[in-house]
């Protein structure tokens, strides 16, 4: 009788774990205040950099943080709505070449490693900024 009930535990501890549901990119970054530390540290990046800083010269930083970090919470599936204009219309007459793109994708990598983001997680972030790219570059 004993064996019995010691085997149901154990099988009902095995489903539970196996039903489960998997960590939201939201909740593996800690949610807002991580992505948030994210954010600033990409913004500290690019505002250090000779290359692609000429762009954001003249952008309201704090517009552009806060419309960040509510596009990644999104993005992320995080409980955020994104109400700021589509990729499309905020790139639209940038004219950012491919190897700008790049180099950003590079600075935000950086800022990834400043913040201590695992490997794993840090490509399934940039597994869901890349198909972003065509309505970015080159309009
Ligand atoms: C996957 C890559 C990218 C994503 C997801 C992205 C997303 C965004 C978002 C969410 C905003 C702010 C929207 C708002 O105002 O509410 C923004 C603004 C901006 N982005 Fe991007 N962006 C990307 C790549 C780039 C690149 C490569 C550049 C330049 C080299 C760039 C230049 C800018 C600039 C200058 C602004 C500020 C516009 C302004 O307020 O005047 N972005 N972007």
């Amino acid at each position: 009788m004993q064996n019995i009930a010691l085997f149901l535990l154990c099988a009902g501890l095995l489903v539970g774990c196996a039903n489960k549901p998997a960590l939201s990119l939201y909740q593996q970054l800690d949610g807002k205040a991580g992505i948030a530390k994210l954010v600033d540290s990409f913004i500290y990046q690019i505002g250090n950099d000779e290359q692609v800083f000429h762009y954001f010269e003249h952008a309201n930083i704090t517009h552009f943080r806060d419309g960040f970090i509510s596009h990644m919470c999104m993005l992320f599936e995080g409980p955020c709505e994104y109400r700021g204009d589509s990729m499309i219309a905020i790139h639209t007459g940038m004219n950012i070449s491919e190897k700008d793109f790049n180099h950003v994708v590079d600075l935000l990598v950086n800022a990834m490693n400043e913040q201590n983001i695992s490997y794993n997680v840090q490509n399934k972030i940039l597994s869901k900024m890349a198909p972003l790219r065509g309505g970015i570059i080159k309009i």
